[in-house]
């Protein structure tokens, strides 16, 4: 593949003809800016900012056509088993399909199987937030905590931060809470339960494996704070009773859930076809989410979620096809440019976990240094992702941005507010400050400040040189009109797509991840040294471990 025609050409028209062409150059040509921007329904992607030109972008997508690109996404939507050292399917978007739908796998539609959970999650969510299903002590059940990390705890906080203050869930979620339990340190097993009265709280174990040694660790915890909860006034009731008005699942593995004494009518499953990190739009987003928002609300963020997948389905136009372009220009600047990272930057506070959910799923998808055949790769592929919501990050991590390293950076703004504040006493409205910054950033990026035009502004010589922005740093802008379920569900959508894009343009497998194994083995050695030495109060033999891991571990043994 890297040393395919098409690739050789693009890297070749990427340095002899637009390596050396400064973004200002660039931007001062009229008929390139107005080719260099895409719109789909509500949303725009401008990529203007990006160092890219017609001749370019023509290799660009040569590349992508001679990497059978349309022909992997049509495979991945047909449910072939493209997570080929897995052999799974990769069928995420069949969690949003219309119930008419059918995608058939080992003879059976999968669609069906999804309304099926979905239907289950309607009811119960409603039966929650009515009252039917009431905790132990017969309470209304107005907050919900998730226990579960990475893909299993990520993606539904994206999607709860995000919708908080759209007014129509803010109303739906009124007088519930809605927290998560993710990592095993005590302290957030604290924080998550601060203030919580457990008679009015329902906690879900979201686990695809139900095997994680942390989800499962704090899913013990949590069951037997139940229990220690009513025992004292309830000393001869079985402890299922009241695990089985608390505490309720969402997961693949049926089995490992029932024999940790889960109801078999509170578990709601999904499929090995579902990566952890794309399972949002599975019972593990659903699930909370509908209790929390409300069904109605989930539902349209399903809805804005499919939306993206259709538009990415259907769209043989590459240059007019969002997650595809998003693919391929992240593809161009981490393996044809060669930067090493990219930034997230959403201008808006309701997303600030967002870079974190992403930052799993492309990282985890892309960080990988092999071909789907076995080979190592030959450029640069999986950029590093981070992010923070601007303008915060403005006044951390851009002074790197601005003058240290290139980090090409996606800007995403809305047009209006969630929560507008107009003051007749104020200039512009906040949201109008806010959004100021999402169209300067991006030109100050670009277009830099240039030692004459230090000189005209009188700069003392001494700090010119400090002052000096060298620009020519690569961003891209996506506009969208308000961020509420639906588009909450298209921005998802738009960043999973884009990510398995990237992956099939590096020839990688975006949907294993075995490079988070090797920890959890070595942790299983560190665990039987505390075992030993602290439960069978026995000396520990560190014989196993380096010098280096030895000595820090008998420090921390005492
Ligand atoms: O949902 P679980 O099976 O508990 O897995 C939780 C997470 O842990 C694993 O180590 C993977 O790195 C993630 O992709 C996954 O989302």
């Amino acid at each position: 593949m890297e040393s395919s025609s098409a690739r050789e050409n693009l890297q070749k028209v990427h340095d002899e003809a637009i390596a050396s062409t400064h973004l200002k150059t660039l931007l001062s040509d009229d008929e390139r800016n107005s080719k260099l921007v895409a719109e789909h329904g509500d949303i725009t992607l401008d990529y203007t900012h990006t160092k890219i030109d017609s001749q370019t972008l023509e290799a660009l997508v040569d590349f992508a056509n001679e990497s059978g690109l349309k022909a992997k996404i049509d495979s991945m939507f047909k449910g072939d088993k493209i997570n080929s050292t897995e052999k799974r399917s990769v069928l995420h978007a069949a969690l949003r399909m219309a119930r008419d739908q059918t995608v058939e796998v080992d003879g059976k539609n999968l669609v069906e199987l999804v309304w099926e959970v979905r239907d289950q999650i309607q009811a119960f969510s409603q039966k929650i937030r009515e009252g039917d299903f009431k905790g132990y002590s017969g309470k209304l059940l107005k907050n919900v905590v998730v226990i579960g990390i990475g893909g299993s705890y990520l993606g539904p906080e994206f999607v709860y931060e995000a919708l908080r203050y759209d007014s129509t869930c803010n109303q739906a979620a009124e007088g519930r809470n809605l927290r998560f339990l993710a990592n095993v340190d005590p302290t957030d097993f604290s924080r998550s339960m601060e203030g919580l009265d457990i008679e009015e709280t329902v906690f879900i174990i979201n686990s695809k494996t139900f095997t994680t040694a942390e989800t499962m660790l704090n899913a013990r915890t949590v069951s037997a704070s139940i229990v220690d909860h009513y025992r004292a006034s309830h000393p001869d009731v079985e402890k299922s009773e009241f695990i089985k008005h608390h505490v309720i699942a969402g997961s693949t593995n049926i089995s490992a859930t029932k024999e940790f004494g889960i109801a078999e009518e509170n578990v709601f499953g999904f499929w090995d076809w579902v990566g952890g990190r794309y399972s949002v739009c599975s019972a593990i987003g659903v699930l909370p989410l509908s209790i929390h928002y409300g069904y109605e609300n989930v539902s349209n963020f399903l809805d804005g979620a499919k939306s993206i997948d259709d538009h990415f389905r259907d769209t043989e136009d590459l240059t007019q096809n969002l997650p595809v372009l998003l693919g391929m220009l992240g593809y161009y600047n981490t393996s044809v440019c060669n930067h090493a990272a990219r930034a997230l930057l959403p201008y808006s506070q309701a997303l600030l976990r967002f870079p974190a959910h992403i930052q799993q799923v492309d990282m985890e998808s892309n960080g990988k240094s092999v071909t789907k055949e076995g080979e190592r790769v030959t450029s640069p592929c999986g950029p590093i992702v981070f992010g923070e919501p601007g303008t915060n990050g403005q006044h951390s991590f851009y002074q790197l941005m601005h003058q240290g390293r290139i980090i090409p950076a996606e800007f995403i703004g809305f047009i209006e507010s969630q929560t507008p504040i107009d003051r007749d006493d104020e200039v512009v409205s906040n949201h109008d400050e806010l959004m100021s910054n999402f169209f300067a950033q991006p030109d100050a990026l670009a277009l830099g400040k240039d030692l004459d035009q230090l000189k005209d502004e009188g700069v003392p010589e001494e700090l010119q040189q400090h002052k000096l922005f060298e620009g020519d740093r690569p961003s891209l802008s996506i506009l969208f009109k308000k961020l509420d379920a639906f588009s909450c569900g298209q921005l998802l959508s738009l960043y999973e797509h884009r990510i398995a894009v990237e992956g099939f343009l590096y020839n990688v497998n975006s949907f294993d991840q075995w490079g988070v194994e090797l920890g959890k083995v070595l942790a299983k050695d560190v665990r039987k040294v505390f075992h030993t030495q602290k439960k069978e109060k026995k000396e520990a033999d560190l014989s196993k471990f380096n010098s280096a891991t030895a000595s820090l571990l008998k420090k921390y043994l005492g």
